[in-house]
């Protein structure tokens, strides 16, 4: 399979499971997987929440989209980007045409599956509330960039898996 762009991205707030399914996604379709996060960190060569705590949201979200773009321009497998990413409209431009699957879950299996002492910078404080707001703001977003959506409540990771390879057209015959 030849292609100039991502197999698959996967985008949606914390606690979807874009990190987790992407890495299946990637070892189903043979290819590998890039996680934004991970590229951001070993740029900046500290971790997600010490960047936002150090040097501020605004910084990390340069960082991400500047590995967001790399990772579409070079990137020929899986690519799991963090759950604000699309908050910048250039990376929304970069995505536009691009399989992206939105990975869509509810609060409260959200907020199970984070925790509530995840060192997640932006659900630190009263995670519920901060995670209900923000995915009002990003809902649109989300749906906006993506090319269909995957529900992944009551639904295991590799359940969810198989969803997106489904809905991609990317299961073999
Ligand atoms: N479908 C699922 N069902 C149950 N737990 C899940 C599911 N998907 C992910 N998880 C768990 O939720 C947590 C967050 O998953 P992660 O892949 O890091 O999400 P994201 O990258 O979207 O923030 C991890 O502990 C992961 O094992
Ligand atoms: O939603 C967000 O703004 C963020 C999501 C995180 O990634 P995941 O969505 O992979 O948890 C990470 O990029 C950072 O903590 C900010
Ligand atoms: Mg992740």
């Amino acid at each position: 399979m030849s292609t100039d762009h991502p197999l698959v991205v996967l985008v949606g707030p914390p606690g979807a499971g874009k990190t987790t399914v992407g890495g299946l996604l990637a070892e189903r379709l043979g290819v590998s997987l890039r996680d934004t996060d991970a590229d951001v960190e070993a740029a900046a060569g500290k971790e997600v929440a010490e960047i936002f705590l150090t040097d501020g949201e605004d910084h990390f979200r340069d960082l991400e989209a500047e590995a967001v773009a790399s990772a579409v321009a070079t990137h020929r497998g899986v690519l799991a980007l963090g759950g604000g990413a699309v908050m910048r409209p250039a990376t929304r431009e970069l995505l536009a045409g691009l399989p992206v699957v939105f990975l869509d879950v509810a609060l409260a299996d959200a907020v199970h599956r984070v925790g509530l002492d995840a060192p997640r910078p932006l659900l630190a404080v009263n995670p519920r509330k901060q995670w209900r707001t923000m995915m009002e703001t990003r809902r649109p977003l989300y749906t906006g960039v993506a090319r269909t959506v995957v529900a992944t409540e009551g639904r295991t990771p590799e359940e969810v898996t198989l969803a997106v390879l489904t809905a991609l057209e990317l299961t073999e015959a």
